[in-house]
């Protein structure tokens, strides 16, 4: 079975992802997708980080009429910063049945030689990258590896909507209605 992962903060999560997790599943190459909630990305300093537990759970509720889609905490219980490619291999020795692709939007790409041990990633796994607004090419070259999803770009990031929160404007088009709804019931990002 081939899975694609789907690392990300979901700080929260947002159409953007759906549209991105939806597009990959219909482009027919993965049979799954599973979205990696990640505790704390290596490059990223945020102090509006909400904890993994609600990150986790609005992903959970986003997802949850879409059978071919699914949530892992599997980097809650390794080290942090969240390394992808030693989530990677745990995935892989844990299910030896399975293929796991990399899903990264395409400005990751950019900085993508600076991850750890990005070689390892990359000898082992091929990356759907979804085209975004301003990214930049690749410092290395990546034809080999990469499967690019043909679809529209999208101008919607998490810092959009956390500062969204803030001014008072309405999310309500921007995230998942169970997201909205769980961002609102428990106060979050004020
Ligand atoms: N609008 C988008 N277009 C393409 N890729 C995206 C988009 N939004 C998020 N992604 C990708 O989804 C993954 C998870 O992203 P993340 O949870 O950090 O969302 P974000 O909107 O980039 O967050 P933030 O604004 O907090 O940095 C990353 O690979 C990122 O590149
Ligand atoms: O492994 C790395 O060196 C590495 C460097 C930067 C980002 N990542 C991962 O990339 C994913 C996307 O991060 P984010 O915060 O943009 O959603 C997230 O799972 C990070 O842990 C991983």
């Amino acid at each position: 079975m081939r899975v694609g992962l789907f690392f990300g903060s979901f700080n929260p999560i947002h159409i953007g992802h759906m549209i991105i997790a939806q597009a990959v599943v219909d482009s027919g190459q993965v049979d799954e997708l599973w979205f990696v909630v990640s505790p704390q990305n290596p490059f990223k300093q945020n102090k509006n980080l909400l904890h993994e537990f609600d990150r986790y759970d609005m992903v959970q509720a986003a997802i949850q009429d879409q059978p071919k889609m699914k949530v892992s905490d599997i980097e809650f219980s390794l080290p942090k910063p969240s390394f992808t490619v030693k989530t990677l291999a745990v995935l892989s020795e844990k299910h030896l049945d399975k293929e796991f692709k990399l899903i990264i939007g395409e400005d990751n790409l950019s900085n993508f030689h600076k991850w750890k041990n990005y070689e390892q990633i990359l000898k082992h796994h091929q990356l759907i990258v979804y085209p975004r607004p301003n990214s930049t090419p690749p410092k290395i070259d990546l034809s080999e590896q990469i499967e690019m999803i043909n679809a529209p770009m999208l101008h919607i990031s998490a810092t959009f909507i956390r500062e969204a929160i803030e001014k008072g404007h309405s999310i309500k088009y921007l995230v998942p209605s169970e997201v909205d709804y769980f961002i609102k019931s428990k106060n979050l990002y004020l």
